[in-house]
């Protein structure tokens, strides 16, 4: 696509060569999704200004992190045609944009009206590492540049709060008697049960009522505009669970487990269930799956490896990563700075960020084929 704003003083050779870098821009191969840029709904504009090619590409999901590559790529792969007459002596202006897809969603309350997509992250089993992994994925958004929000609906043990470092205590304020507004912390709108649960409530909040305070939760918070919502699921895949899947228009599922058969085991379970519900499964995270010996840094897989990798291959579903079991993951989460936002650049940030694009990649993409799931 060439941008028309100058066309009208542009000489035909010139129109001709903003057309071959549009082309070639198009060829480039997005190094998440792996497809070309032509074969992706993203969006490339060229335009010419007084020795400048602007050249931009929009992507569907956030990318920030790999801004500085995506220029090299860009620059490398136009360099032949901005050597050559009339571009050479111009400079190229390269720029990435992020537009995150929407997702219809006609049954939406008011409040979830500005969020563009949903995403759970739910898991077979308890203790595998969820709630971390679902939070560090969403600081990993922010990182790449999306503005995002995250439910905690995880009625067993909202831990959350703790996580995030929100003081005991706090509380969401209340508008018109029934609107949450999330409480924000490292750059993320958050709402969780445990800000509204005291030592007395828990027990009435779990169980078969639970489904129904989590859509109430879910629906009454003011989330105002969002590219991703991420909810962190209660562990398993009951009722509770598939209640949230079906009442809620989700964009798709993210999976965390650990590699042991067991965890493995239910984890099949967790993509049978979104699977019924037609929910696509974005991938599987494999966490704790890595050991490093923390006096001579010996790496281990203590459980097997390839476990998980095994696992997505046989279910068709994209393995997004592994995360080692760090000591760094679990003291930083614990004291209420996750990893992502205590240091967005070390090794473990860098594997939830490239995990974060690849999810959101595979929600972009399939959110390109065929018709919006919706189920009421
Ligand atoms: N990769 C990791 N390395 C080290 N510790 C980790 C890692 N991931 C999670 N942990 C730690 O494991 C414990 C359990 O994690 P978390 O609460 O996220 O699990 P969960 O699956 O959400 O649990 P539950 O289902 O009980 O809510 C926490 O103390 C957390 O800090």
């Amino acid at each position: 696509m060439t941008d028309d704003h100058h066309e009208h003083d542009l000489s035909p050779e010139l129109t001709e060569a903003l057309e071959g870098i549009a082309e070639a821009l198009g060829r480039l191969v997005d190094p998440v999704t792996g497809m070309p840029l032509d074969e992706t709904e993203a969006e490339i504009e060229v335009g010419y200004d007084d020795g400048t090619v602007f050249a931009g590409v929009t992507l569907g999901y956030p990318c920030g992190g790999l801004a500085g590559q995506w220029e090299e790529m860009a620059q490398e792969a136009c360099r032949p045609l901005m050597e050559k007459a009339p571009l050479v002596g111009s400079e190229l202006q390269f720029d990435l944009f992020f537009e995150a897809a929407g997702t219809e969603a006609p049954d939406h309350s008011e409040t979830l009206a500005g969020v563009k997509q949903i995403i759970a992250v739910a898991s077979g089993k308890g203790g595998v590492g969820k709630s971390t992994t679902a939070v560090n994925l969403a600081l990993a958004l922010v990182a790449e540049g999306a503005r995002v929000g995250i439910l905690d609906a995880d009625i067993y043990g909202p831990s959350m709060p703790l996580m995030l470092g929100v003081k005991e205590g706090t509380r969401p304020e209340v508008e018109e008697q029934k609107f949450f507004v999330p409480i924000e912390a490292h750059g993320l709108k958050t709402m969780s049960l445990g800000y509204l649960m005291t030592e007395d409530t828990p027990a009435v909040w779990r169980g078969p009522m639970a489904g129904g305070a989590l859509q109430q939760i879910l629906g009454q918070t003011r989330w105002g505009d969002l590219d991703y919502l991420i909810v962190d699921m209660p562990p398993g895949t009951g009722d509770i669970q598939l209640t949230l899947s079906q009442k809620a228009t989700l964009a798709g599922a993210i999976i965390v487990t650990t590699p042991q058969d067991l965890a493995l085991l239910d984890a099949i379970k967790g993509v049978e269930m979104f699977r019924k519900v037609e929910v696509p499964v974005l991938g599987i995270v494999e966490n704790m799956a890595i050991h490093t010996c923390s006096s001579c840094g010996h790496k281990e897989h203590i459980f097997g490896a390839g476990g998980g990798e095994k696992m997505a291959e046989s279910y068709g579903v994209c393995m997004l990563g592994s995360l080692p079991l760090a000591m760094s993951i679990r003291e930083q989460a614990d004291s209420g700075n996750p990893t992502v936002a205590a240091d967005p650049d070390s090794d473990e940030s860098l594997i939830y960020r490239a995990m974060a694009r690849r999810a959101t990649a595979e929600a972009w993409l399939n959110a390109d084929d065929g018709p919006e799931i919706e189920i009421v």
